[in-house]
């Protein structure tokens, strides 16, 4: 049985049976049938069903974030806040799709030459908890609206937001089969990226789970888009309005309780405004409310699992034996974790080297720009980083030194769904959301007319 646990309560609240082998291929076989149909329909069509769906979604957007709360633990706000983003990305390409897929014409010796976006077929999305709703809807609002037909395997602890998911679409009126949650294991995603009516992959996750999809679809010849780890910097020049560059790099890092592959991991402050932040950005995270997730106030929940919440703890004690300086937090009980910020951090020490996913910053001081820079790159990690300044242009002038997929100034890192988003490095290839997006999973066929 595969079970949803509430990592605040530990109450087994949902269970569910894998499907069988023979099941799973059925499913599979159904999506390739339907697909074959539903890759005829207009734009237009799509559309109908597609701004139905985020209709759905906005309908039941308090039920269905009581179940991601419940399922993961996130705070019930923060929950709502998805479901109604999961809408939008809905709206979005449901105006979008033709005109990012229609005919690209190209003048060459031809009579006629042109680019053709076609549906791939059956997409496999592998997709984790952390933001039970928004990773499938990113993946699943182009593709549909691409032509292809979607079938999900869903982290095992949400699979009632997984559920949920397929619900909106059935609701919305989309052929039924188009997209399926399969309720199954990781371990039998490889036999389902082996299947030949599946055409393509995407996974969010980690980088061991990336490696090993990504290299089951090489095997396979199989096209796959990686959304993998960060370790986001969050630099901070003396220039910079202090207020705001708190206010956000609270934000930043301590939204979703902190598991966001985006979130600032590093703070990266210029020595003189160090003390006069740390100071500011220690009392904002101070007062952030810990508590039940499914209480409107509350802003840091519980970690997905407890397991978790012990990852993130050996991550801080590991590196305050190699002498790091606990300035806050460092408690854990249960699946909770406190708030925490470590001060006197080097590289080497896990804090600063690997992710933590979970509400910890490691805090680094820095003289110049151009360190702040090698160290911001001094990461198997290349997602996103934020630097707030006032002098925008010395920062702009400086943008393609970031080894990064995101450079976001005065901002944190955020997704949305008009630009592209996704990392370099071991956070992964590949871009979702935008028209960058909704070209991962179509074949580009060039038309010659001589
Ligand atoms: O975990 C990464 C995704 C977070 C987001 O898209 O806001």
């Amino acid at each position: 049985m595969i079970h949803s646990i509430n990592p605040y309560t530990g109450e087994k609240i949902y269970s569910f049976t894998p499907l069988s082998t023979k099941e799973i291929s059925e499913k599979i076989d159904e999506a390739d049938l339907v697909q074959k149909e539903w890759k005829k329909t207009s734009f237009r069509e799509r559309a109908k069903l597609m701004t139905k769906a985020a209709e759905v979604l906005k309908k039941r957007k308090k039920a269905y974030g009581e179940v991601i709360s419940k399922e993961m633990g996130k705070p019930i706000t923060q929950a709502i806040a998805e479901v109604e983003k999961c809408a939008w990305v809905c709206e979005y390409y449901a105006e979008n799709a033709a005109s990012f897929l229609k005919d690209e014409f190209i003048e060459t010796d031809a009579q006629k030459s042109y680019v053709s976006y076609n549906s791939l077929g059956v997409v496999l999305a592998v997709m984790p908890w952390n933001y039970p709703f928004w990773q499938v809807f990113r993946f699943a609002a182009p593709a549909l609206m691409a032509g292809n037909a979607g079938v999900l395997k869903h982290a095992s602890s949400v699979m009632k937001s997984a559920n949920n998911i397929q619900e909106v679409f059935e609701e919305a009126g989309f052929p039924k089969g188009l997209f399926q949650n399969l309720v199954i294991g990781s371990d039998k995603v490889e036999s389902v990226i082996k299947n030949k009516k599946i055409k393509a992959v995407t996974l969010t996750g980690s980088k061991p789970a990336g490696s090993a999809v990504a290299g089951v679809a090489a095997q396979e010849i199989k096209k796959a888009v990686l959304e993998l780890g960060g370790n986001n910097a969050f630099i901070v020049l003396d220039d910079a309005d202090l207020e705001k560059a708190v206010d956000v790099g609270v934000n930043a890092r301590y939204q979703n309780t902190g598991q966001s592959c985006i979130a600032a991991k590093r703070l990266l402050l210029q020595e003189d405004i160090a003390e006069a932040y740390l100071e500011k950005y220690v009392e904002k995270v101070k007062k952030l409310k810990s508590g039940n997730p499914l209480e409107g106030d509350t802003y840091i929940g519980v970690l997905a699992r407890e397991g978790l919440a012990k990852d993130i703890e050996k991550q801080v004690n590991d590196s305050v034996k190699m002498g790091a300086k606990l300035l806050l937090g460092g408690e854990r009980k249960g699946a909770y974790y406190a708030p925490t910020i470590i001060t006197d951090v080097t590289d080497e020490m896990p804090v600063f080297k690997e992710e933590t996913f979970g509400p910890v910053i490691a805090v680094k001081t820095f003289k110049t720009f151009e360190e702040a820079i090698e160290i911001s790159n001094n990461s198997e990690f290349g997602l996103g980083v934020s630097i707030f300044s006032k002098n925008i242009n010395k920062v702009l002038e400086n943008v393609s030194k970031f080894e990064e997929g995101a450079v976001f100034i005065n901002e944190l890192v955020k997704s949305d769904p008009r630009l592209p988003f996704g990392g370099i490095k071991t956070s992964g290839f590949g871009r979702e959301l935008s028209s960058f997006g909704i070209k991962e999973f179509v074949n580009i066929k060039t038309v010659y007319v001589k």
